[in-house]
């Protein structure tokens, strides 16, 4: 296989490649831009005019996602794959990858839409780095324009894989992409409505593109994942990447969600009332105490329906602890 191929390879032994371009035999150029980072372009005849960024290691223990994309590379460097698309593959946090840790000082995926700038150190260099590939890729007019940044979650879930869809204001989300997303495996999308400092959050309020972040199942190290199954998320991505996807024309069983609150961590005496070992997707009974911070501030669940994703009271101050949904219908897409 072609050196480049094995990106995986040499973002985990931090190596440089000597030779930064190379072709396959069926004529895929394969282009080495920094760590971690790798362009696809099919050859000119092919092009079907679709980028399509594929972003997993955001979050370095987060593993099954980084395996999925080394596949994919794998097979394009064989010329298994054949691509159609313009691909940007990133690994979005090596140093954090290396140690198996989610994150070294600062969790990149809160460091987009400027707040990189208002922090110093490796992760807030990178989230620039990250910001700057994604906005020169996508950079070329008249073309489509994906985004999927891969996940797995700290815990358990009663909904195994699911997506969040970002907002922007005066832009409606996307039935198609949603269609698309439930034949990819996807069980339920959380529906955003506000803006945000995700890797998602940026490509979809500044770069234009359709982005979703996907939660594949639990997070557990290198060559651990059998219980994580992307089967037919790794199908979907092929025929994405080929220019071979199937139609498809229901959201038939996927649920969707919207965000009622986010609970925001103020103080290190913010205390989350909940089981550690509570699942993604647990419903909350109405006056239930979620949450007590300083000031006397409680978080007491008010609406029908509740669920709460992300719980996290470990989160640095000023970050989301956790997320309040509720369901929600399919009236506001376009
Ligand atoms: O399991 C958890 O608590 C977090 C899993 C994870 O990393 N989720 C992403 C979601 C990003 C988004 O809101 O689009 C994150 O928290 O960064
Ligand atoms: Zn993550």
């Amino acid at each position: 296989m072609l050196a480049l191929g094995k990106l995986l390879e040499l973002t985990l032994a931090g190596r440089e490649p000597a030779q930064k371009i190379q072709l396959t035999v069926d004529g895929v150029q394969m282009r080495w831009l920094s760590e971690g980072a790798l362009e696809v372009r099919p050859p000119q005849g092919r092009d079907n005019g679709g980028d399509l960024l594929l972003s997993s290691g955001i979050h370095g223990n987060e593993t099954a996602p980084i395996e999925l994309l080394d596949r994919l590379l794998h097979g394009i460097a064989r010329g298994e794959i054949k691509p159609r698309n313009r691909i940007l593959f990133l690994f979005g946090n090596p140093e954090a990858m290396r140690r198996g840790e989610r994150y070294l000082e600062l969790d990149v995926n809160r460091l987009f839409n400027g707040r990189h700038e208002q922090n110093i150190g490796p992760e807030a260099m990178r989230a620039a780095e990250l910001e700057q590939l994604a906005r020169s890729f996508f950079s070329l007019p008249d073309r489509s324009r994906l985004h999927y940044d891969l996940h797995t979650a700290i815990r358990g879930s009663k909904i195994e894989q699911f997506a969040l869809y970002p907002w922007k204001a005066g832009r409606q989300h996307s039935r198609r992409e949603l269609e698309r997303l439930r034949a990819a495996g996807m069980e339920a999308v959380l529906l955003q409505n506000k803006t945000s400092i995700t890797f998602t959050a940026f490509t979809y309020e500044q770069l234009d593109a359709e982005a979703f972040t996907l939660e594949l199942g639990k997070a557990r190290p290198f060559g651990q994942n059998q219980g994580v199954d992307v089967s037919r998320l790794e199908t979907r991505l092929k025929q994405i990447i080929e220019g071979s996807e199937p139609e498809t024309d229901t959201l038939d069983g996927l649920k969707l969600f919207a965000v009622a609150r986010e609970v925001i961590k103020h103080s290190d005496a913010f205390l989350l009332h909940l089981p550690t070992d509570v699942e993604n997707f647990s419903e909350l009974e109405k006056g239930y105490l979620l949450a007590e911070d300083v000031a006397k501030t409680r978080w007491v669940i008010e609406e029908e329906g509740a669920r709460i994703i992300f719980p996290n009271p470990k989160v640095k101050n000023g970050l989301r602890a956790g997320i309040l949904i509720v369901p929600t219908s399919d009236a506001g897409l376009a």
